[in-house]
């Protein structure tokens, strides 16, 4: 549905240049809330903006429904972007207009009849639960209300996909949760494809069904979230499930065990335990409510040097967990080893 393609933008400004997009590759499924996560500078912004060509790529294409939008131009191209929303951190609302003006402004501008248009701008209110609140000027209104307003607007010219900059982070906690619960509500039931940037891990753990880490306009990994967190190594999982810096002692191994859904539900620490004899130690570890599956991260000490556990690790995979050892060189348990993991610090 969104397919980026070896996306490049370089902004040049008094004698400098700075690479903000680098060579990016992404593709975002129809129907499918993705989000890209990355620290501030990461290029999120970039990114997204040159989807909907706020920002001309230098290299690469962006395909929308498989059109190319850096090869169309004129009315080819405001009609492809009509079809794409954008709702932004400030929500952007003119303050001189009521919630209903706001939401009829992209109706006019698209030159839909009035008559056509008021009926549009009631549904599109009862659509985000405004309606008692039309004829409210945006100075009248809570934040979490004229996001709500700016999620109407966006969505006047019925698009098939929402970009989303930052759209919660101005907001408290629970607003910020309304406004997620709202996006996966409009995501299911219009099947629109949610395309958003955030530096918080939380909008991904609520709502992503999918997402990207950035750093320096590259993506350092992308793909399902289930499929990440149960990635060795993977940095949205340590995102995810903040862990401490392992402390490697000798004579132990420090393992970290991804469990979800139905293994989540089994005590493999204890039949672990019982099996083997040995004593189990737990280090830390949290069990999270993602995308309706249950996910867990334990991380366990267990007595001896990781080559005399291959056989605790096998036994550890074998019941479903994805398991990542701590300071080996190599898991011998692992069909061709797992690397030793690379400690980096997550992204927020
Ligand atoms: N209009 C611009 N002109 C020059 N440099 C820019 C411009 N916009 C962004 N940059 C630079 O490009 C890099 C990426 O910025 P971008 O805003 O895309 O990152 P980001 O991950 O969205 O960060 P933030 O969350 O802080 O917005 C940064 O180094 C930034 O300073």
């Amino acid at each position: 549905m969104i397919q980026i393609e070896k996306l490049r933008k370089v902004y040049r400004t008094r004698g400098r240049e700075v690479t903000a997009v680098d060579g990016v590759d992404l593709t975002v499924r129809e129907g499918e809330v993705f989000g890209v996560l990355g620290r501030s500078g990461a290029g999120k912004s970039t990114l997204l903006r040159c989807v909907n060509l706020l920002e001309r790529p230098d290299a690469g294409r962006v395909l929308v429904d498989g059109q190319d939008l850096p090869a169309l131009s004129g009315g080819e191209l405001r009609r492809a972007r009509q079809r794409i929303g954008m709702i932004h951190q400030h929500f952007g609302l003119l303050s001189s207009r009521t919630v209903a003006g706001n939401v009829a402004f992209p109706l006019e501008v698209m030159g839909v009849p009035r008559a056509e248009r008021a009926e549009r701008v009631a549904e599109l209110l009862e659509l985000v639960g405004l309606t008692e609140h039309a004829r409210a000027y945006p100075a009248q209104i809570s934040g979490g209300q004229k996001q709500r307003v700016g999620i109407a607007r966006a969505l006047a010219g019925r698009p098939k996909v929402l970009l989303s900059d930052e759209a919660t982070s101005a907001l408290d906690p629970e607003t910020t949760a309304s406004i997620l619960e709202l996006l996966r509500d409009l995501n299911r039931r219009l099947g629109l494809t949610i395309l958003l940037i955030t530096h918080e891990m939380d909008v991904v753990k609520r709502i992503c069904d999918s997402a990207a880490i950035m750093r320096d306009g590259r993506v350092v990994e992308s793909g399902p979230v289930r499929e990440l967190l149960l990635r060795p190594g993977s940095e949205l999982a340590r995102g995810l499930f903040p862990l401490p810096e392992p402390v490697l002692r000798d004579g132990t191994t420090v393992v970290d065990v991804t469990f979800e859904g139905d293994s989540a539900d089994r005590p493999f620490v204890s039949t672990l335990a019982r099996t083997y004899s040995i004593d189990v130690n737990i280090l830390g570890g949290a069990v999270e409510e993602i995308g309706g599956t249950r996910i867990g991260r334990l991380r366990i000490e267990l007595p001896g040097e990781p080559d005399v556990n291959a056989a605790q690790l096998a036994h550890l995979r074998e019941a479903g967990l994805a398991v990542e050892v701590h300071g080996a060189a190599g898991d011998p348990a692992a069909p061709g080893g797992t690397p030793a993991t690379e400690e980096e610090a997550p992204v927020s």
